[in-house]
């Protein structure tokens, strides 16, 4: 395949003609022998490992791409393939059995996947009929059988007779209920839709931002850098990287391109890919008023470490230390690497704990305790395209009680007057407010007081930012261009 038939998003300029006369040589010997296009072949297996091996697909396809020798326009190609036929499945698959005399369950994964990818093409991203019917219909004889091409040939000529608003109009036309309705055209989960809603409603934002949010959810988001305070500043890190500033965080940088490798900060560890809003909860944070002493900081889950090196930066500039637990020793591993950079004296040590056990084992240990608790992840569905069919109703109550139980723990092992910091990635009410409640409920009345975190987020972001008029902070990708963070601060009162 020319690589020059692909625009630099890896969107499909050229017809169907050529086949295989790009990166031959990286080829599977038996894609080198039917001529399938790299590219289509490549997300075809990622969908296949996510199916099959509940793999996620950001960790599969970087390392596939290199070892295929799939680079350039391919790369991006294959990249926008997969993830915009795993983040559009629900919306295609309602296309799909519009076309096919079946049930979709009766139609076996790898077709199916197939034709997922095909509908992708000629719905989202584009891509000329001829060359998306024939290289799907070849992608499908290649890897799933020949007795696959005609059905896969015929639907996917129905699918392109008829454009995507038409589609959608008749799928709306089929649902009568709204949520349903808008589930199936922007491909959430019912319950998913269900949930933001009642969080958006929640944080005081209009309803009629549910459709915004699920499309925002739907577009991949550009990614952002954290200039580490202290190691490199957001000024060095844009003059450095293709970038611009952040809104918001007076850290963050926001890559033109989408390939943070080649940026020798990042290679240093000096800067990190972080979403702005992470950032900004984590500044705050470590922001937040309080008094005495503000000296060793505890962050309760720390894994991958993201938060924890940043933390660990703004320790360094202020005296500090941080102690970076995380209950998966793998998990903890990533910690170590992602504190290379900053300097030893602002790590006291990262540790394999429960961090539910944190707060009877340590009690009044510490200045500052992150709990950035394991969570749904609702709030970050645009990052992992798959994780919206993987989750289910049944994780919330499952995740709540840990959530609750190490947010009780953090507020056991802060010392009076220290603060706790209570991050989600997502905005399940069930998983923010309701956990903080909840916690509190169970506690002697006076024992905790409720930060203003809106107030330290106005200060750090120094600009207007649209935040509800509340004291914990929600953040939204329609809004901010941010995950969904939530962010509460509280301080253990000091008792007389
Ligand atoms: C949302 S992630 C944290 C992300 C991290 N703070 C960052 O910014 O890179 C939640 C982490 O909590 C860890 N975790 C889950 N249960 C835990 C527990 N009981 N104690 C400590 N860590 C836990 C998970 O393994 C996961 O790494």
């Amino acid at each position: 395949m020319s690589t020059d038939r692909r625009d630099a998003q890896g969107r499909e300029r050229g017809g169907a003609r050529s086949r295989g006369d790009g990166h031959r040589g990286a080829l599977n010997p038996s894609d080198r022998r039917s001529g399938t296009d790299p590219a289509r072949t490549v997300a075809f297996d990622v969908l296949r490992e996510v199916a099959d091996s509940d793999a996620y697909a950001n960790l599969v396809l970087p390392p596939m791409l290199r070892s295929r020798g799939v680079s350039g326009r391919d790369a991006a190609f294959a990249t926008e393939l997969t993830y915009g036929t795993l983040r559009l499945r629900g919306r295609y698959d309602a296309v799909l059995a519009l076309c096919v005399d079946r049930p979709l369950d009766r139609i076996d994964g790898p077709v199916l996947d197939v034709l997922r990818l095909g509908v992708h093409q000629v719905l989202g991203m584009r891509v000329p009929v001829h060359a998306a019917v024939s290289e799907t219909v070849g992608l499908a004889r290649a890897r799933v059988g020949a007795g696959s091409a005609q059905l896969v040939n015929a639907v996917l000529r129905k699918v392109a007779r008829t454009e995507l608003e038409e589609w959608l109009e008749l799928i709306e036309a089929q649902e009568p209920d709204e949520v349903a309705r808008m589930s199936v055209v922007e491909s959430h989960p019912q319950w998913i839709t269900r949930a933001l809603r009642d969080a958006l409603m929640g944080a005081g934002r209009p309803v009629d931002e549910l459709g915004s949010l699920l499309e925002a959810d739907n577009a991949a988001p550009r990614v952002t850098l954290v200039a580490r305070p202290g190691l490199i500043s957001q000024e060095a890190l844009v003059e450095q990287s293709e970038s611009r500033p952040g809104q918001y965080a007076p850290t963050a940088v926001i890559l033109q391109g989408s390939d943070p490798g080649g940026i020798s900060a990042v290679r240093d560890g000096l800067a990190g890919v972080q979403d702005e809003g992470s950032q900004l909860v984590t500044l705050a944070f470590a922001a937040a008023p309080m008094d005495g002493s503000d000296e060793r900081w505890l962050d309760m889950c720390a894994g991958p470490g993201g938060k924890a090196a940043l933390l660990a930066a703004l320790a360094s500039s202020r005296g500090a230390r941080i102690v970076a637990n995380e209950i998966q020793p793998h998990r903890a591993d990533l910690v170590e690497r992602s504190l290379a950079a900053v300097p030893d004296s602002s790590v006291e040590h990262v540790q394999v704990w429960d961090g539910r056990d944190i707060g009877t084992q340590e009690p009044s240990s510490y200045d500052r305790v992150l709990v950035d608790a394991p969570c749904t992840g609702l709030g970050a569905l645009r990052r992992r395209p798959e994780s919206r069919w993987r989750r289910s109703p049944a994780d919330v109550p499952v995740l709540a009680t840990l959530q609750r139980e190490l947010l009780t723990s953090a507020l056991e092992a802060v010392r009076p007057g220290g603060i706790v910091g209570y991050v989600t990635c997502s905005p399940h009410l069930a998983e923010t407010r309701a956990v903080v409640t909840d916690v509190l409920r169970a506690l002697p009345e006076g024992s905790v007081e409720v930060v203003d975190a809106r107030a330290v987020v106005t200060e750090i972001a120094g600009t207007d930012m649209p935040l509800a008029d509340r004291t914990d902070v929600q953040l939204w990708p329609h809004l901010h261009g941010t995950d969904a963070m939530h962010l509460t601060l509280l301080r253990r009162a000091v008792q007389n």
